[in-house]
């Protein structure tokens, strides 16, 4: 359970001029397996579709990604047992992380910046192994049994969650450099393996991320709050709010709950329609400097307007902490202007770890000519 204290609810909640859910997205689909049996025009049609989505939206969906469903059933499964154990099982299972480690349990706090969300996630880092909170030896459990045998689902007894993720997490990063090529080839790339090679460093900074929307809480108060008309039935709550990620690529699964909404160039929003027999993917910062900004970080938000729970597990690629970023030579062209300057991975990290979610991270490596 996501708990409020008092004075909370209302920085989640929005305004009730904007009660209305958006209309629903047009989102471009790629299916890989289709790419794969049709040759080298099937593979080169999948590239450029890829390329004009990214170019577009900075978001697309992916079909036909060879990662099985029972598998997706599994971890979703697993997912909504862990979030389902008491609050004190759920913070003792990852009490073994660090102080001020961004990895691990937590609940409506996103990030250290005072962002709150109607959600309750873990964090996960990924390592060459697979998903880990970064301080654990290969060997030991990721989430450890909680204290209370009885209070513990099943379900949750029977499967070990760590290994299902690091399963997950080697299956859907395979997927994620497939996508990454085809991103390389549609721009028109010699070297394909130039965006994947960076997530698939021993050291490259990846993350797993398993979010739990619970259903939206009663709206009761904001009706007063925010001069009525959102009441109990109509109200728009923020799981996430509105950002663009950070690294490289994001690959997200879902259940069938809807809530994922992006902005459209123009700014608009729409919402995304769930599937959960496919996954989402968005272009991240990094990649928009990658690409000197042919391809946008999308801005994306999760809103809870349903009655059921929303369970979203994401991949983030992301490069090397020592990596230095810049606009590919070949996609500046000659004399072209460079939009970004040169810095590391770690640098951006650093600068934005003093921003808010909503905050533009880019604008700090602009360049000005
Ligand atoms: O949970 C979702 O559907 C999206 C969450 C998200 O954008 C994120 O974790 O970065
Ligand atoms: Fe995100």
């Amino acid at each position: 359970m996501v708990v409020l204290a008092k004075g909370e609810l209302e920085q989640i909640a929005l305004p009730a001029v904007q009660k209305a859910a958006p209309p629903l997205a047009d989102v471009p689909e790629v299916d890989l397996a289709a790419a794969a049996s049709r040759g080298a025009e099937g593979r080169a049609a999948a590239a450029r579709a890829v390329a004009a989505a990214c170019q577009e939206h900075g978001f697309f969906k992916v079909t036909g990604h060879g990662v099985p469903l029972d598998l997706l059933a599994r971890v979703e499964n697993a997912a909504a047992a862990f979030f389902a154990l008491q609050q004190r099982d759920k913070e003792s299972a990852m009490s073994a992380v660090a102080p001020g480690s961004p990895f691990g349990y937590a609940s409506k706090r996103i990030g250290s910046n005072g962002d709150l969300g109607w959600v309750e996630y873990l964090l996960l880092g990924v390592t060459a192994a697979g998903a880990s909170t970064g301080d654990h030896s290969a060997d030991e459990p990721l989430l450890p049994a909680p204290a209370d045998e009885e209070a513990v689902p099943s379900a949750w007894r029977r499967c070990s969650f760590r290994d299902l993720l690091n399963e997950y997490t080697v299956a859907v990063r395979r997927m994620t450099c497939e996508v990454l090529e085809l991103m390389a080839e549609g721009l028109g790339m010699e070297e394909t393996d130039v965006f994947a090679r960076l997530v698939l460093e021993d050291d490259s900074d990846s993350m797993l991320r398993v979010n739990h929307y619970p259903p939206r809480p009663e709206l009761k108060h904001l009706q007063q709050l925010h001069g009525g008309g959102g009441g109990g039935g109509g109200g728009r709550v923020t799981g996430f709010g509105e950002h663009t990620d950070p690294q490289i690529i994001s690959v997200l699964r879902s259940n069938a709950t809807s809530g994922l909404e992006i902005a459209l160039r123009d700014g608009t929003w729409v919402s995304v329609p769930p599937d959960q027999g496919s996954f989402f993917v968005n272009v991240g910062d990094a990649l928009q400097v990658l690409t000197n900004g042919r391809f946008r970080s999308v801005r994306h938000r999760v809103m809870v307007n349903s009655v059921r729970s929303r369970v979203s597990v994401i991949f983030f690629g992301g490069p090397p902490p020592r990596e230095t970023l810049a606009p590919l030579p070949q996609l500046v062209g000659e004399g072209g202007r460079s939009r970004y300057r040169e810095f590391t991975w770690r640098e951006y990290k650093s600068s934005a770890y003093r921003t808010k979610l909503a905050d533009n991270r880019l604008c700090h490596f602009e360049t000005t000519s």
